[in-house]
């Protein structure tokens, strides 16, 4: 669905060069859906501008939906949907009205926009805000309303640029519910940047981790967490030092032991099997499972969350 190949932009700000994209090649399948992570700065954006063909490269390839960006920028569109940060949606036109106008946009007769747009406000749960201006959504709302307009023609690939920022828990959850479905019903193959880590780690099969205008890592959640990662293992006990002396790796304290370790899930059961049998009472084990941010900060040496809670 995408192909990029050393792909690069660099910008002049005041005489200086700005490589914001550094040579990204990039492959995404047909239904996949690819969350872009990283901190301010880091070239999320230029890229998918660039993939969206609002902004050309300064060199390498991409191809997006069969069709090279700079060859046939409009072919590109006609396949793609585009949700930037900013709502899509004319605030004093009427929800319907918008969603139909973006249907002929995109050549489909009235009557055509119209079901479509009906099907849309349907399954985003937009219903019965036809008449409605856009400016008098909610946030949640409209950030739905951003993606039906995104959806109208169908696309089979969809590009969401930080679709959830600035919504309340609830809403986030109840937008990721609809882009699932979506998913699931149409295959719709989605790209989307988020500051939200947690939200990368729940709905992405993959991860990909942009840093100073490259991808420093491509992989799922769990396989990055598993390969850049520890987990951290507490372990209470009667007697730290001696069962330290049993648990390769781990350190006494005063009331328990506590040991770094990768997969530690998997790692878990057979290792308090092994204490039960050495006469060890284990009175509780706590499993800190290692996070994305624990993997950025691997990565980068840097807390995506607080670079995207500065933001
Ligand atoms: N039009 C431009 N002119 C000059 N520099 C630019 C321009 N657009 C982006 N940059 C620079 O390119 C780099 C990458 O910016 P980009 O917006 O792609 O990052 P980002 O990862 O999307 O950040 P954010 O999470 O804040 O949106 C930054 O150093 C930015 O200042």
């Amino acid at each position: 669905m995408i192909r990029t190949e050393d792909l690069r932009r660099t910008f002049r700000r005041r005489g200086a060069v700005v490589e914001a994209v550094r040579g990204i090649s990039l492959r995404v399948e047909p239904g996949e859906l690819v969350a872009v992570l990283g901190p301010n700065g880091a070239g999320k954006s230029t890229l998918l501008r660039m993939l969206t063909t609002l902004l050309g490269p300064t060199s390498g390839t991409a191809e997006v939906a069969g069709i090279d960006v700079v060859a046939d920028p409009t072919g590109v569109r006609r396949r793609i949907g585009y949700v930037g940060q900013g709502n899509a949606g004319g605030h004093n036109h009427r929800v319907l009205d918008e969603l139909i106008t973006q249907g002929s946009f995109y050549g489909q007769t009235r009557a055509t926009a119209r079901r479509r747009a009906g099907e849309l406000m349907e399954a985003l749960e937009l219903q019965g805000l036809d008449r409605r201006t856009v400016a008098s959504l909610s946030g949640g709302q409209k950030r739905r309303m951003d993606v039906a307009i995104g959806l109208m023609h169908r696309p089979g690939l969809l590009f969401l640029d930080e679709p959830t920022t600035g919504m309340d828990p609830q809403a986030r959850a109840n937008l990721w519910e609809h882009i699932t479905r979506l998913r699931e019903e149409h295959d719709t193959t989605v790209v989307l940047t988020t500051h939200y880590l947690d939200e990368a780690d729940a709905m992405a099969e993959r991860i990909v981790v942009v840093d100073h205008g490259e991808v420093i890592a491509d992989a799922g959640s769990a396989e990055l967490r598993t390969r850049h990662a520890d987990d951290r293992l507490v372990l209470h006990v009667d007697d730290p030092a001696a069962v330290a002396g049993l648990v390769e790796g781990s350190r006494a304290l005063a009331d328990r032991v506590e040991l770094r370790l990768t997969g530690g899930a998997r790692v878990l059961p057979g290792l308090l099997a092994r204490l039960h049998r050495a006469g060890v009472t284990v009175h509780s084990a706590h499993l800190h499972e290692a996070s994305l941010d624990d993997v950025f900060l691997a990565l980068t040496g840097r807390s995506l969350r607080e670079e995207g809670a500065a933001a």
